[in-house]
């Protein structure tokens, strides 16, 4: 059995986070563990409140499962604060963590922010170099790096900024390119690039898609597959996801983590 840790925030309307962590592991047959950062009081309208949980709580949820159940792969996602962010790194590198997806939360799809403004240069300094992939989105991307992005160069200068910063791996989504009638997420390993196009989806149902796609890598990697299958998996496993939406709630609504199982019905 494979095992994948996700450090990230709950959603407590079951689309992003550590919610749509667990699904996707699931529906990929990975064995799914979590250390809550922060609890979040959550809907397709909205963020109504934000709790950090204390460093100490988190450092002891990794503890317990990196001393019992073991970690194959591991991602982060909302982190909130420099403190938290400092604990996470810490552990990382005391277990020798290397298969780690970072996906860069900063600001949830209504615009709450679920990173503090200050701490981003505790994830530039911190926690890229512990990262084996980044997936930031383009509003992300510009952010770590002061790179603005319009054009595919635009993406492979901010993916090199990235790589100096430590990363191994970058994959840029293409979810907030609007103009495009494509959404195409670029991975660049230090050497090549590849990109991965999918027809852009007219729906506003895409709470928790970066969520989704960065722990379909994590379970991707955590059964031993390179950057490239992995990412492949992960992105016909959140277009399916998109495709076929569950229309719950009246503001952004989930992705459907059962389509791409019920679609492919293999296992892989
Ligand atoms: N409308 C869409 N149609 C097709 N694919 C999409 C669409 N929106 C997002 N995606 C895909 O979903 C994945 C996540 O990309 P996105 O840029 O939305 O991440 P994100 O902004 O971090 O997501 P979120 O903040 O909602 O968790 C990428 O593979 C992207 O190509
Ligand atoms: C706990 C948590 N983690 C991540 C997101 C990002 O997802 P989105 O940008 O779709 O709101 C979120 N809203 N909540």
């Amino acid at each position: 059995m494979f095992t994948s840790l996700t450090i990230a925030g709950s959603d407590s309307g079951g689309g992003a986070g550590i919610q749509a962590d667990l699904k996707t592991f699931q529906e990929l047959d990975v064995f799914g563990m979590t250390a809550i950062t922060a609890v979040t009081a959550q809907n397709t309208l909205g963020v109504q409140g934000v709790q950090p949980i204390p460093k100490e709580i988190i450092a002891s949820q990794i503890d317990s499962v990196a001393q019992d159940l073991g970690v194959d792969a591991l991602k982060t996602g909302m982190l909130f604060s420099s403190e938290i962010i400092k604990t996470v790194a810490e552990k990382i590198r005391l277990y020798g963590w290397e298969k780690v997806v970072v996906d860069p939360v900063m600001i949830a799809k209504g615009g709450a922010p679920l990173l503090q403004q200050e701490a981003i240069t505790a994830v530039k300094e911190l926690l890229l170099p512990c990262a084996y992939i980044v997936t930031p989105n383009i509003p992300e991307a510009e952010d770590l790096t002061g790179v603005t992005i319009h054009t595919e160069e635009d993406k492979i200068a901010a993916a090199k900024e990235l790589i100096r910063l430590g990363v191994k791996n970058v994959i840029i989504k293409g979810g907030h390119g609007h103009e495009s009638n494509e959404s195409v997420d670029l991975l660049f390993d230090g050497k090549d690039t590849y990109t991965f196009t999918s027809k852009r989806i007219p729906t506003k149902n895409t709470h928790g898609t970066g969520c989704t796609f960065s722990a379909a890598i994590t379970a991707g990697l955590a059964k031993g597959l390179s950057v490239y299958e992995s990412v492949k998996i992960a992105k016909s496993f959140i277009t399916a996801a998109i495709e076929e939406d569950l229309k719950l709630g009246s503001g952004h609504g989930p992705t459907n983590h059962w389509a791409f199982k019920r679609r492919t019905g293999v296992k892989i």
